[in-house]
C-alpha cells in the first residue's frame, strides 16, 4: 500500500506531540520511525492506525483519505513490543483471532493459520499457550496474528524491545526477510539506531514531534541534515573551536563542526610529512575494536575520536600525534554544508573544497 502523510498535527492539551508531520511511503517498503524517547513516534503510528485522531492534516492510503475511517476499516496489522497475545488462547487461536472476527469459515481459517505457522517457523507449537513460549516465539506469533487478516500495512511498535540482545538480532533479520518476501508495506518504531540502520529501507527521523530527515540509512549517515541527526545516527565528534586548529582558521564563524571518526586520520611522528601544517594533539585513549583501533586524541581541549586501521603501527596513550580531517559538516538553521579537505601530499596543507 502506498501511504501519504500530509501535515499531521496532534496536540495533547497544550502539548504539541506531532508537528506538521509529512512523508510518503512506497508500496512494499520497510520504514523505520527512529528518534529519542518521547519524540512522537508512537503518536504518529497510532494516528496511522486510527487509534488517535489528528488535530489537522491528512493520511492517504492508495491515494484515498482514511482520516475519517475507523481503525478496523484501514486494513492495518499491528505488532506491539509486549507481544499482547491473548493469554488464555493457544498459538493457533491467537493467530486465528482476526479471521474469527471476520467470521471466516473453519477450513479457510485452518488453511491460513497453517500457512502462517509454516511461514513463521512455528509448526508444532500451535497448541501451546503464550506462557509456554520464548520471547522470540511469542513475537513470531504476534507477527503471524497481525498478518492473518492480510493487512495492506503493518505497523510495528518497538517489536523487539522486550527481547534479549541475541534473539533480537536474529528476529530483526528474520523480520526483514519476511517482509521482503511478502512485499507488505511496513512501518516500525524504534529508538535503536543500529536496528533502524540494519533493517529499514528508509528511515524517518523524528525529534520533538517533527520529521528531522527522511532517507535511506546510508543517505542519512553520509548527509545528515542537522546536528541532531548527525549526532543521533552513528558516531560523531562535535568540535566547537575548529577555527583555532592549525590550518582551519578560515572556518571562523561557521559554528560547531561535526566530524565522523572515519574521517579523522591519526598520524604518528614517523608517518607525518609536515607536522607544522597539521593540528597536533595527545592520545588520551586507545581501544582495540577487533576491526580497528578507536583512538581518542585531545586537540586544543577537545577530545576527538578517530578510527585507525590495524595494519598501522599501534599507538600509545600519551603519544603526540597529528591529525588530518578529511571531511567536516557544518549546520546552519536550514542548511547542511559538507567540507571535504584535499591535502597537498608533500606539505599536508589543507585545501578546502565545499560540496
Ligand atoms: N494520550 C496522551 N496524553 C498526553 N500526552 C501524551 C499522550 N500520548 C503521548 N503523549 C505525549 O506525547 C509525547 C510523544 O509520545 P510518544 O509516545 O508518541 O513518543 P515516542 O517517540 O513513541 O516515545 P517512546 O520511544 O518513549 O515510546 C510524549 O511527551 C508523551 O508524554
Amino acid at each position: 500500500m502506498h501511504v501519504i502523510v500530509r501535515n499531521l498535527n496532534k496536540k495533547f492539551g497544550s502539548f504539541h506531540a506531532a508537528k506538521d508531520v509529512s512523508f510518503d511511503i512506497k508500496k512494499g517498503k520497510l520504514i523505520g520511525l527512529l528518534g529519542p524517547s518521547g519524540g512522537g513516534k508512537t503518536t504518529i503510528l497510532r494516528m496511522l492506525a486510527g487509534l488517535e485522531i489528528p488535530c489537522s492534516g491528512d493520511i492517504l492510503f492508495h491515494g484515498k483519505s482514511v482520516i475519517n475511517s475507523a481503525p478496523q476499516e484501514r486494513g492495518i496489522g499491528f505488532v506491539f513490543q509486549n507481544y499482547a497475545l491473548f493469554r488464555h488462547m493457544t498459538v493457533f487461536q491467537n493467530i486465528a483471532f482476526g479471521l474469527t472476527i471476520q467470521k471466516k469459515d473453519k477450513k479457510t481459517i485452518a488453511n491460513k493459520v497453517n500457512a502462517l505457522l509454516e511461514l513463521t517457523g512455528l509448526q508444532g507449537l500451535e497448541n501451546r499457550y503464550p506462557h509456554q513460549l520464548s520471547g522470540g516465539q511469542r513475537q513470531r506469533v504476534a507477527f503471524a496474528r497481525a498478518l492473518a487478516p492480510e493487512p495492506q500495512l503493518l505497523l510495528l511498535d518497538e517489536p523487539f524491545a522486550a527481547i534479549d540482545a541475541k534473539v533480537r538480532k536474529e528476529l530483526r533479520t528474520w523480520l526483514k526477510e519476511m517482509i521482503q518476501r511478502l512485499g507488505i508495506t511496513s512501518i516500525f518504531v524504534t529508538h535503536d539506531q543500529e536496528e533502524a540502520i540494519e533493517i529499514a529501507d528508509e528511515i524517518i527521523i523524528i525529534n520533538q514531534g517533527r520529521v528531522e530527515q527522511v532517507g535511506t540509512p546510508m543517505q542519512i549517515y553520509k548527509h545528515p541534515r542537522s546536528a541532531f541527526v548527525a549526532n543521533f545516527i552513528g558516531e560523531s565528534n562535535t568540535i566547537r573551536n575548529i577555527e583555532e586548529w592549525k590550518g582551519f582558521s578560515k572556518f571562523t564563524g561557521l559554528g560547531a563542526a561535526m566530524v565522523r571518526p572515519e574521517n579523522v586520520e591519526v598520524l604518528t611522528h614517523e608517518e607525518v610529512v609536515r607536522a607544522d601544517t597539521l593540528p597536533r594533539g595527545v592520545v588520551s585513549n586507545v581501544i582495540f575494536k577487533g576491526s580497528n583501533w578507536q583512538v581518542e586524541v585531545n586537540i586544543e581541549g577537545t577530545t576527538v575520536l578517530a578510527y585507525r586501521p590495524l595494519e598501522k603501527k599501534e599507538i600509545s596513550v600519551g603519544e603526540e600525534v597529528n591529525v588530518v580531517i578529511h571531511q567536516l559538516h557544518f549546520f546552519d538553521e536550514d542548511k547542511a554544508n559538507i567540507v571535504k579537505t584535499s591535502f597537498n601530499k608533500s606539505t599536508h596543507k589543507p585545501l578546502a573544497i565545499y560540496i
